[in-house]
């Protein structure tokens, strides 16, 4: 992989990062709002029915004492209509308490006198009616009173623990928030490790895929890598019908400059000669080492007069290598052997062979020379 579809994997990784990470915030937030309006409607009824249902119970209070007053007006329709109020208010309370999501149990008591005081509703009704009659009002008054007391002692209870019960919630819901979102978060840090992981692994995967096309001791390419550029050069030679050529190089009598001055001369050689090629020839050209002291330049859309130019230029170039300590007295010299091909005679293999036995005619006909195969 080239650095710039590191890059491009990079900004695809990043993306999907900030994508996911959006993604995780979109859904917390949608979770805390619809949670909140939840849990907040379903108490901020009951808690508005309770309230209603309060101020209803001390207004039939109010409408009983005044039963005592010299100025009393009896109006059994307005009883009527109170004790009628006072029955949906329990009913509307009842309902809300049953279909809450509150613990029954903490209820269960204020719930049952509300029962009691709605169970007694038709006994107080009845009172009402006989006081409106006989115009004594001292057995609907002690009902009366009763039953607003036990439904003032029963909504008090019930709004004390609503609201106790809304605050739990809460405080539990922003608890289960916080939970939620540490757990995407390190959900989030465990996915970004893992893509940095993934970068860096493919990083290293085409860093040992370069480093298996590359000779440790020179630096060029090696003949994998050729073979590999071979085809994809072939194949544009064939495509676009332009030459291809290919310069084989073998360096001459090199046993005999590793006997006398040692392997380590030799490998500085070698060296020495890769520098010199990579310097003469063009970006384009294929420059790799074969193997031992042989070398070669592919080199794409390149006719014979110009492939002929390149390889005496390294001939030329190769007698001024410098080598010093220790100096090799004796010259070094290179043979080389030139093969160039259009379309179908441009395959790596005819090449080859052909500049192969070119390089075998240079070495037979003295060495320090080029031939043409
Ligand atoms: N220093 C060094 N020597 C190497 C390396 N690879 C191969 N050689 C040596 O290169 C020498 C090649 O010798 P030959 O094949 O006889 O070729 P030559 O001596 O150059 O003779 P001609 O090619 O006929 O001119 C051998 O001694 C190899 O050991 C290397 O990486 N470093």
């Amino acid at each position: 992989m080239k650095p710039r579809q590191h890059v491009v994997l990079g900004w695809q990784l990043a993306l999907c990062f900030t994508l996911l990470v959006g993604l995780c915030a979109l859904a917390i937030g949608l979770y805390v709002a619809n949670a909140r309006q939840h849990v907040g409607a379903n108490y901020t009824a009951l808690v508005a029915d309770v309230v209603r249902a309060q101020q209803h119970s001390s207004l039939l209070r109010s409408e009983l004492l005044a039963v005592s007053a010299p100025t009393w007006n009896p109006d059994a329709e307005r009883f009527e209509n109170m004790l009628w109020r006072t029955r949906q208010h329990l009913q509307g309370v009842t309902h809300g308490l049953t279909h809450s999501q509150l613990d029954p149990q903490y209820y269960r008591t204020p719930l049952a006198r509300l029962q009691e005081a709605y169970d007694s509703l038709p006994e107080l009704e009845a009172r009402i009616d006989e006081a409106m009659v006989n115009r004594s009002h001292e057995a609907m008054l002690e009902l009366g009173l009763a039953l607003e007391n036990d439904l003032a002692w029963a909504y008090s209870e019930l709004n004390e623990y609503i609201h106790q019960a809304a605050a739990e919630q809460r405080i539990l819901m922003e608890r289960l928030t916080l939970a939620i979102g540490i757990l995407v978060l390190l959900v989030l840090l465990v996915v970004g490790g893992l893509m940095l992981a993934l970068l860096r692994l493919n990083r290293q995967r085409s860093r040992l895929a370069e480093l298996s096309r590359v000779d440790t001791l020179t630096g060029l390419h090696n003949r994998r890598h050729l073979l590999e550029e071979a085809d994809k050069l072939y194949r544009i030679s064939l495509r676009d019908t332009r030459p291809l050529s290919l310069v084989l190089i073998d360096l001459d009598h090199f046993k005999r400059i590793n006997d006398s001055y040692g392997h380590p001369v030799g490998d500085r050689l070698l060296q020495a000669l890769s520098q010199a090629l990579r310097e003469e020839t063009r970006e384009v050209d294929v420059v790799a080492r074969l193997g031992g002291e042989e070398f070669c330049i592919l080199m794409p859309d390149t006719p014979a007069p110009g492939a002929m130019e390149a390889a005496e230029r390294v001939r030329a170039r190769v007698q001024t290598l410098p080598l010093e300590q220790p100096r090799v007295t004796e010259p070094v010299t290179v043979s080389l052997g030139l093969a160039t091909g259009a379309a179908h005679e441009a395959a790596f293999d005819r090449l080859y062979s052909r500049a192969d036995r070119a390089l075998y005619a240079a070495k037979a006909k003295g060495r320090n020379r080029t031939e043409i195969g």
